[in-house]
Formats: C-alpha cells, structure tokens, sequence
C-alpha cells in the first residue's frame, strides 16, 4: 500500500520505518522545509528520535499535496492543536480512496474535538469510514527498537479497523481492534492529562501509594468522561484506556509525566515548556477536558487538580491534600 505519514516527530517517524519494513510504499511528511531536507540527507532524526536510521526509501517530503497525492492511507501524528491548520490546506483534494489513521493523542482545545472529528470536520466529503485511530502504550523511543508493544486499532468500520490492524501489525508490534473510536481517543487524550498529576506526584516526593490512587481513579474519571461523551466502558480497561495510563504513569520516556515532575519540585510552565522541544499533548488537552468536565456537569478532580495547578498556579501540594480531605463517597461513583 502506499502510505504517507504527516508528522516527522518521534512518533511518526517511528510508524514511518516500521510500515515500511511491513512492506509499504512510504513517503513521510516533514512541517519544516528546511528540517525536511536536513533529514532526507542525514537520515537520522536528531529531535526527535536520535540514533534510528531512516532507510532511504523512505521519501521525506516538506510539500503536503504531494504527500497526500493517491494514497491508500495518510497517518496524522501532529500534535492535536495543529492538525486542522495542516488539514485546511488540504481540503479541497480527492480522498475518496483514502483511510485517515490518527496517532495523536489530544483534544482540541477550542472546539473540544477528538482528532477523528477533527478530521471529518475539516475534510468534509469523508465517511466515517475512511476514518481510524491507532493508540495504546507506545513510546517511540521503543517501539523504534522494535521492543514487544501491543496497541488497538480503531474506527466504527469494523473492516476499517482491520485494515489498520494489518497495515501496522508486526512481529513486534501487535495491533488488535476494535469499533469504539471515541473510546479509544478519549482513553488516549485524557491519559496525558492524568500523566502530568503521576509527574507531580514524583516531582513533589509523594509516594508509590499516592501515584497507585492517581492511577486508579484518574482511570475512573477518564472512564465516568469518556461514557459521558459516546464511549463503551469496557475500552477503558484496554490498551488505549488503562494499558496507556500505566506506561504513561510511569514511564521515563513520557513528556507528560516530565511536565508534571517538573511541576512538582517548583518550576513554572513556561519555563518547562520553552526548555522542551516535544510536546506534551496533556498541557492543552487539560483545558479542554477542564470544559467538557463543566459542560457535561461530570466530575474529574484530577484532570480538574491537574488545569489548577498548570494554569491558575494553584500549589501541588496543598491540591492534593484537598482532593484527600473531598466528601466521602463509595469507590463505585
Ligand atoms: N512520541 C511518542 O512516543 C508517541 C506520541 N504520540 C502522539 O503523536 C503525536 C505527535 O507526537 P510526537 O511524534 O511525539 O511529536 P514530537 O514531540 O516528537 O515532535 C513534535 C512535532 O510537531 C511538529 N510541529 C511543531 N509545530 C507544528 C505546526 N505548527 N504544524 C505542524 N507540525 C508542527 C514538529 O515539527 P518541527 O520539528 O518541524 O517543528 C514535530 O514533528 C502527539 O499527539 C503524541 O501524543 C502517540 C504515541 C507515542
Ligand atoms: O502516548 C504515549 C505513549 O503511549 C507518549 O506519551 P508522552 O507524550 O507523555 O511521552
């Protein structure tokens, strides 16, 4: 198949190398011009995934219509809050033959979109089933190392779903599916969120029980939100629910949860986010989760602890004693 990966990241140039070595014809899209070329040259991603090859057949291309030119499937791994820029200059090509495969994990701040409505919002003449999304516990640093990985692929087309399922399986890297998109978007936004508080739990020399309650309920308020807004409960304890939530937690990798470890021994946003070059979707995905929590009257303390401390400098500390000393209340609810 031939298949264009918009997004030169971590993650996408990770997915690039691995669909080609499934086989594929793959040309991945680079935002810079000048990074574009500097890549096709040194076939090395320095950024973003320093020490992984890119192989030469590869093409690397800084031109968009070209890269969506007659392709089977294009892949979106752009940060969330850039993607519909990306997509309006594209919108008036013909993908009447064309799979969107989503690999972001966020939601978009001012229109409060999953990126899979994103994209059927943007590109208007697409069915839902030429959409689908592939999430789970991920990061590029290991998948491109080819270390055992398993993650779900997802559109309400179940034969879409299996599509992507094949294009991306590998020895390595196993892909189930599944028909609940929205889960699987939800599970894989509002993660990052729960990830920066896993941060601050570290940051601020709390303890393994205090992350363990984190987790715990962080995937019970992403579970409550998620079902609030069209998602099956059950994807929550998979892959791109609880799976996502793990390794994001407590992984060393996670941009997330560096923000939060950042956070949590005293720096400011600013200053974490100017020092990074990655993004760490769970920033902005805050602010959205932070309205949809209040537009669907659905209670998230920790997404909410979370969008207090990041953007209204509440103090780490005094939050969590807060969210400790809440009512009392059954675990169920
Ligand atoms: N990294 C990982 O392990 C995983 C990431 N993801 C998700 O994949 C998505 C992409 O993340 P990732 O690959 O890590 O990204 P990185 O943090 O590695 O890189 C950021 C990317 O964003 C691009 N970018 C910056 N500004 C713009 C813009 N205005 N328009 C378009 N692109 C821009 C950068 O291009 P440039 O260098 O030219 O500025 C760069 O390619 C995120 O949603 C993330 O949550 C999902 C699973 C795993
Ligand atoms: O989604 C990820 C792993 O599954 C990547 O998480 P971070 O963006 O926090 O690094």
């Amino acid at each position: 198949m031939r298949i264009s990966v918009l997004g030169a990241g971590g993650w996408g140039t990770t997915l690039a190398i691995l669909l080609y070595f499934n086989g594929h014809e793959v040309t991945l899209w680079e935002y810079k011009k000048s990074y574009a070329k500097t890549l096709s040259k040194s076939r090395e991603n320095k950024l973003y995934l320093p020490g992984v090859r890119i192989p030469k057949e590869i093409r690397i291309t800084h031109a968009l219509e070209e890269a969506c030119d007659h392709q089977h499937m294009i892949v979106i791994a752009i940060p969330t809050q850039y993607i519909r820029s990306v997509l309006s200059q594209i919108k008036k090509h013909d993908f009447s033959d064309t799979t969107f495969i989503s690999v972001s994990k966020g939601i978009e701040r001012d229109t409060l979109m999953t990126v899979s409505q994103i994209i059927q919002d943007e590109l208007k003449n697409i069915s839902p089933s030429q959409v689908g999304v592939l999430s789970g516990p991920s990061h590029a640093e290991e998948v491109s190392r080819k270390i055992p990985t398993a993650v779900v692929a997802a559109s309400s087309d179940e034969l879409t779903a299996k599509e992507i399922q094949a294009a991306f399986i590998t020895s390595y890297f196993r892909v189930y599916s599944t028909t609940d998109i929205l889960g699987v978007e939800y599970g894989g936004a509002l993660k990052n969120v729960i990830a920066i508080g896993a941060g601050i739990v570290d940051g601020a020399n709390f303890g393994d029980n205090t992350k363990a309650a984190i987790m715990t309920r962080g995937i019970a308020e992403i579970s409550r939100l998620g079902m609030a807004l069209g998602a099956r409960p059950e994807t929550f304890s998979g892959l791109s629910g609880m799976g996502d939530l793990i390794v994001t937690c407590m992984s060393r990798h996670s941009r997330n949860r560096y923000v939060g470890e950042q956070i949590g021994r005293g720096k400011k946003l600013k200053d974490i986010l100017k020092s990074m070059n990655m993004v760490a979707e769970g920033v902005e995905t805050s602010k959205a989760v932070h309205k949809l929590s209040q537009d669907h009257e659905i209670e998230t303390p920790i997404c909410s602890a979370v969008y207090k401390i990041l953007f209204e400098e509440r103090d780490p500390v005094k939050i969590t004693y807060e969210l400790m000393t809440r009512d009392m209340k059954p675990e169920s609810e």
